[in-house]
């Protein structure tokens, strides 16, 4: 990117976990892990816990293959740049963004992402809606800890890999900006996301989240699914084995998901998408972060 360089940008966010903006039909903008990082930074930059990079999916080598499918390609980075294979809310914020830009009205659309497409419904009253595909439960015991506790935790893949623990009380689980440490370290290769979880009521709880690449968060949409999940296991509540959807309402600190796990094991994450500003970032600002 170079000197005197504006780029447009747009500020959203999904439940409070907020995303900057960055449109890029043609793939031009050369968006390292070091310009991600320096965009998120709360203080030196715009401030986000990441980035949605919002390209046409033949333009990219990641997703030309779903060009036939999704004609736009979720480039989701983590706050600290690295890249991640699915965001929940970032795709329904995603979806508003191509709303708020004309390119998609009310109504149902495609978007591609590293963990496949993922189907989006608009709806009038404004909350969108996502076909997130189906979890993959991996076995064998998994431990989280924070400080002194440790708990057991549940593997759950939603296209990114998650640890949900049930707690006693969400205090428990501390300070959340650093990495939980967990066990064994082959569960998860590439890092983890931790969620810890209490009972709020018949189908309903509450959880505070680790993110892989941005810290604790204020919500995150793969790991509502991963924790409706299972807590569904846990509630002996099996969508493929009663024939029935089971539905969860999960509340985290910056708002409210609903998650249902129909019986041929597909989920659906429904929750609000707001977009907030936009403007220009300043490529001589960017360059000299950068420096
Ligand atoms: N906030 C997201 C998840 C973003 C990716 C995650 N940090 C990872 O590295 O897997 C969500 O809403 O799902």
């Amino acid at each position: 990117m170079s000197t005197r360089t504006r780029i447009p940008f747009l500020k959203g966010h999904g439940t409070e976990n907020d995303f900057v903006i960055v449109p890029d039909p043609d793939n031009a903008l050369d968006l390292t892990r070091a310009a991600v990082a320096v965009l998120c930074d709360r203080r030196a930059g715009i401030g986000a816990d990441g980035v949605l990079h919002v390209v046409r999916s033949a333009a990219h080598p990641e997703a030309t293959g779903m060009a036939a499918e999704a004609e736009w390609f979720m480039d989701y980075r983590n706050g600290d740049g690295s890249v991640a294979e699915m965001c929940g809310n970032g795709v329904r914020v995603f979806a508003r963004y191509l709303q708020h830009a004309g390119h998609v009205g009310e109504g149902d659309l495609a978007i591609a992402t590293r963990a496949g497409v993922k189907t989006v419904h608009i709806a009038k009253d404004g909350d969108i809606t996502v076909g997130m595909g189906r979890a993959r439960l991996p076995e064998g015991e998994v431990t989280v800890s924070v400080g002194e506790h440790t708990w057991p935790a549940r593997n759950v893949n939603m296209g990114n890999p998650h640890a949900v623990a049930f707690v006693d009380d969400l205090a428990q689980a501390g300070n959340l900006y650093d990495p939980p440490p967990f066990s064994p370290a082959a569960a998860y290769p590439d890092g983890v996301n931790v969620e810890f979880v209490v009972d709020r009521g018949p189908r309903h709880v509450a959880m505070r989240v680790h993110e892989r690449g941005s810290g604790e968060t204020r919500s995150c949409g793969t790991g509502a699914c991963a924790v409706a999940v299972a807590a569904a296991r846990r509630d002996g509540a099996d969508p493929a084995v009663t024939g029935t959807p089971a539905t969860y309402t999960v509340d985290l600190p910056g708002g409210r998901l609903v998650i249902t796990e129909r019986p041929d094991g597909e989920i659906e994450m429904t929750g609000p998408a707001v977009i907030v500003a936009e403007g220009e970032i300043d490529g001589e600002w960017l360059e000299n972060a950068l420096r």
